[in-house]
């Protein structure tokens, strides 16, 4: 006989019930996010998709503190983030949510080990020497930590931004596009990077993309439309990405 154990709270790293989110009133009024009801299993790694205006990043601005919702509750790692005031918001952020972004972000003054340490010195804590040795040599940036970032190739520096996203282990990395700046050889790059990450160092990771194929480097596809979660495709191709999207109108 076969004994599944039940799912935890602890196998869920992010988690959002009845998630609203209405932009502007009246004629103006837009209902961006409908009672969006979802989990994010820790260690995976999830693409979220549909067409334009269908409220990705909405959805993902709300689920990493970024943007309040009108309604609902939002849970990273078993805290309810709707219930956090600006300050203790700011330190959640700083401490368990990673990001990257299309356009890298890094601080161009300082050089690539700086920019990878900030999160960390800005909220006043020590890094984890072994740690930061470890994602350097996994992201191939061992001989390019004292190098700025316009000294680096936009795939080197969205490597650096992605050492930035996992030094804090965070509970979760968002991804915006995250490889929408890079040609398809450095984004596959990254994409594989950001893939072992979850396979090797258990991160989860939350990724809006426009693109197939990146999102067929996830484990699941969550497909949006109208402010609501319309479909879910497990081990995505790059084929059923494409057949899920056309048959969304995209
Ligand atoms: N700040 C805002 N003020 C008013 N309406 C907004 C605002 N931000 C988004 N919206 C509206 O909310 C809806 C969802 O937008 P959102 O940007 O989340 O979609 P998306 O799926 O990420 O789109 P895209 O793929 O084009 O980036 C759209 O109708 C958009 O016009």
């Amino acid at each position: 006989m076969t004994i599944t154990a039940p799912h935890t709270s602890t196998d869920i790293a992010v988690h959002a019930t009845n998630l609203s989110k209405i932009y502007g009133a009246g004629t103006t009024r837009v209902e961006a996010l409908r009672g969006v009801e979802v989990s994010f299993a820790r260690g995976k790694f999830t693409a979220i998709m549909g067409p334009s205006g269908s409220g990705k990043s909405t959805l993902m601005h709300c689920l990493a503190g970024l943007d309040d919702a009108s309604g609902g509750s939002i849970y990273i790692g078993g805290t309810d983030i709707s219930k956090l005031n600006d300050d203790a918001l700011t330190k959640m952020r700083r401490e368990k949510v990673g990001f990257v972004f299309q356009s890298f972000n890094l601080v161009p003054t300082l050089t690539a080990e700086a920019n990878i340490l900030l999160p960390l010195a800005l909220a006043g804590k020590k890094h984890d020497a072994a740690w930061l040795e470890t994602i350097v040599a996994t992201l191939g940036l061992k001989d390019r930590l004292t190098h700025k970032p316009h000294e680096l190739s936009g795939g080197q520096q969205q490597r650096v931004a992605v050492a930035r996203a996992l030094l804090t282990r965070p509970e979760v990395v968002f991804g915006d596009e995250p490889t929408g700046n890079l040609d398809s050889r450095t984004g596959a790059e990254v994409l594989s990077l950001l893939r072992s990450s979850t396979r090797e160092m258990g991160q989860t990771i939350i990724m809006v993309t426009h693109d197939a194929i990146a999102a067929s480097y996830a484990d699941t596809v969550l497909l949006m439309k109208d402010g609501e979660l319309v479909g879910q495709l497990e081990d995505p191709t790059v084929e059923s990405v494409t057949q899920a999207l056309s048959g969304l109108g995209v």
